[in-house]
């Protein structure tokens, strides 16, 4: 089947080589840290950015290529920003009714499209207010309708909850899971909560690269990559399996539950920083792991502190109550011997 979109380009003013593909009505999160090319993966399907060199499809149709680009308005995307951008002199109706309109719609068919998109997204009432008039929340709300009354065949969705007031995020997320369903949508976001309830597939971006990615579930379970891992709250330490366990270096190893069919090579363990306990010396006959590290940080994340080690090279986190932090007076450069529960270790392979 021909992907919705489809990009095999490189722009070298960003640092960008990407090969992606995106099925039809899929929901793909795009993640990544800062300056990983999120964006301007964005701005490559939306054509606000040309690529120096390959590609960039829509429905199998090449909308960007050196020396062909069709325009940002020729292309059907919806597209939802940090912001509404909406046009402050027009009503909210008529922002709505824009898109169908300058596409060719008569100004009656126009207004009864937007109308409904605004029911849509439980605004019928404002359609005569101005974009003054609205809350950030239902501003954005309003940016949803309008990108979905042009019918698109690819939705953007750039961090649309990152310039809102947290109360009003869980609304509008529900609102876009009903109303996005079945619609091709690229969602950039910095917040796992956004992919579980939004995203299908997930992939993380890395120096303009893709660096991972797959089904949210399997991501969820088996991240593929330590930014992945953590992404989803959890540890990922990268050894060698051997005999079920997992060889860290320096003698260090890690029991876990292996995957059935874990032959001896390159694996991770991963699990979550609530299966991490700390002491200062080794808790005697315990069978469990034991894992010599050095406490490089402490971080209150209420209610627990999150402690940040360094072991056998690798970095992982524990969550420990204020007060096991404070009667192991845990500090920066204080080695410690963390106890990791086997039974919440998965070992699998990569
Ligand atoms: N308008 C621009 N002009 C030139 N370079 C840019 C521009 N926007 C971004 N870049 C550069 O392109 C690279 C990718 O940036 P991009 O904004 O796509 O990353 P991002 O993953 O969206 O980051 P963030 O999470 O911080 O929003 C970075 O090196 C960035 O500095």
């Amino acid at each position: 089947m021909t992907d919705a979109v489809r990009i095999d380009a490189t722009v070298a003013s960003r640092g960008l080589d990407l090969a992606v593909g995106i099925p039809e009505g899929v929901t793909v999160a795009v993640v990544g840290p800062n300056g990983a090319g999120k964006s301007s993966l964005v701005q490559l399907i939306a054509g606000s950015l040309a690529p120096d060199a390959g590609s960039v499809s829509l429905l199998g149709e090449t909308v960007s290529a050196p020396g062909r680009i069709v325009p940002v308005h020729r292309r059907r995307i919806g597209h939802l920003g940090q912001r509404a951008l909406l046009f402050p002199h027009l009503s909210v109706l008529d922002n709505v009714a824009f898109g169908p309109r300058s596409r060719g719609a008569t100004r009656a068919a126009a207004l009864e499209r937007a109308a409904r998109e605004l029911s849509g997204v439980g605004l019928a009432d404002l359609g005569s207010r101005r974009p003054s008039q609205l809350s950030g929340g239902q501003a954005q709300r309003v940016a949803l309708a309008r990108a979905l009354a042009i019918d698109p065949d690819v939705m953007l969705l750039d961090e649309p909850f990152a310039a809102l007031d947290a109360t009003v995020t869980p609304e509008l997320r529900r609102l876009l899971r009903v109303r996005l369903r079945g619609l091709t949508t690229v969602l950039v976001t910095h917040d796992f909560l956004d992919v579980v309830a939004l995203a299908d597939h997930v992939i993380e971006l890395h120096g303009g690269s893709l660096a991972g990615g797959g089904p949210v579930e399997n991501t969820v379970q088996r991240p593929a990559t330590e930014f992945l891992a953590h992404f989803v709250g959890l540890n990922l330490l990268r050894g060698r399996a051997h005999g079920g366990a997992l060889a860290l270096g320096g003698g260090i190893s890690v029991a876990g539950l292996a995957d059935e069919g874990l032959v001896d090579g390159e694996a991770r363990a991963v699990f979550p920083p609530t299966a991490v306990s700390v002491f200062r010396a080794a808790p005697h006959g315990s069978p469990r792991n034991e894992l010599p590290a050095v406490v490089e940080l402490v971080e209150d994340r209420w209610p627990v502190q999150r402690v940040t080690l360094a072991v056998a090279g690798q970095r992982m986190a524990a969550d420990l109550t204020p007060e096991a932090v404070r009667e192991l007076a845990l500090a920066p450069g204080e080695p410690v011997v963390a106890v990791l529960k086997a039974t919440q270790v998965a070992l699998y392979q990569g």
